[in-house]
């Protein structure tokens, strides 16, 4: 029986590639789309194409009456906990694509779904090639204990830093030896020039015209450095395979499991 997949979010960037793939998947059944401004409309003419017999809704509540066994989520940082948390509560699995969720966050989701005996699977890129970037940056985080985060995006994205900067520091910080460099609590000057910590590792973001999303992790040693880094283009493509294994495999536990590598192996 196929997979029935709300996409909130639908009529976005990310989201109306997403729904596409769903529609497109023999696999898949959309069951659902949110998006507020397109509320009414037939999903498929919103994105452009022939009917799909989907009616585009404003809200996760009112997708949920519908029935459903996933929620996809790629709307706005301000909206995606309540989304994740009311399709928990409604006993259907979430995979989360936003950024800007914290660590608190997460447990937060995490907690709900095991009460509710729900899977969530949660990554802060879905491209395949960022997710390379994060496991090398892992790999190399094992023997050198120097590393921070970079994180370039366009002027306008909403939250800083983005999800994948995110990802990587909380998950460099499981592994992260004593820096060398003098804590920043000990610097004088303008210490918010160090960026800021997210668990044991400096995140710094840049937001400038000309970037779409890059990521890299700079590890320095003494006499060298090692620069691992994704640049993302201009398409949302990237992020639909990573989206969908998530969708397929999301049912398969409790509680919430996070970074699309462990979906690799
Ligand atoms: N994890 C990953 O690999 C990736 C993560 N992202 C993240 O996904 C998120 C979305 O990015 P992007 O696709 O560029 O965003 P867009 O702004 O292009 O699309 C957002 C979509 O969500 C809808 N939406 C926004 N707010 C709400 C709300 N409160 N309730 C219901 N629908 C809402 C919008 O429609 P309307 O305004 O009409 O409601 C629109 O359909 C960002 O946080 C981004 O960082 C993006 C790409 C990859
Ligand atoms: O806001 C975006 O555009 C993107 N956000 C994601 C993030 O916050 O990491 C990743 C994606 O490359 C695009």
């Amino acid at each position: 029986m196929a997979i029935r997949v709300i996409v909130a979010g639908a009529t976005g960037w990310t989201g109306s590639a997403v729904a596409k793939a769903v529609l497109a998947a023999e696999d898949l059944m959309l069951a659902g789309a949110v998006a507020r401004s397109s509320a009414g409309r037939d999903i498929g003419e919103a994105l452009g194409g022939a009917p799909a017999g989907v009616a585009v809704v404003a809200t996760v509540e009112e997708a949920l009456r519908a029935g459903a066994d996933v929620l996809v989520d790629y709307t706005a940082p301000q909206a995606v906990k309540a989304n994740a948390l009311t399709a928990i509560s409604a006993g259907v699995a979430v995979v989360v694509g936003t950024s800007g969720l914290s660590a608190d966050d997460y447990a937060e989701i995490d907690k709900a779904a095991r009460a509710n005996n729900v899977g969530v699977f949660a990554a802060g890129n879905y491209s395949i090639t960022a997710t390379l970037m994060t496991k090398f940056a892992l790999m190399a985080a094992r023997y050198v204990a120097d590393v921070e985060v970079i994180d370039y995006a366009s002027g306008g994205k909403p939250d800083t830093p983005s999800g994948t900067a995110r990802e990587l520091a909380e998950r460099l910080s499981t592994l992260r030896k004593p820096a060398t460099s003098k804590p920043v609590s000990e610097l004088g000057g303008v210490r918010e020039t160090r960026g800021g910590a997210i668990g044991a590792v400096q995140v710094h973001s840049l937001r400038l015209p000309g970037y779409v999303l890059s990521c890299e992790a700079q590890f320095g040693a003494p006499g060298e450095r090692l620069l691992i880094r994704h640049d993302a283009g201009s398409d949302a493509a990237p992020y639909v395979a990573g989206t969908l294994l998530a969708v397929r495999r999301v049912r398969d536990e409790v509680g919430l499991r996070r970074g699309l590598d462990l979906l690799f192996d």
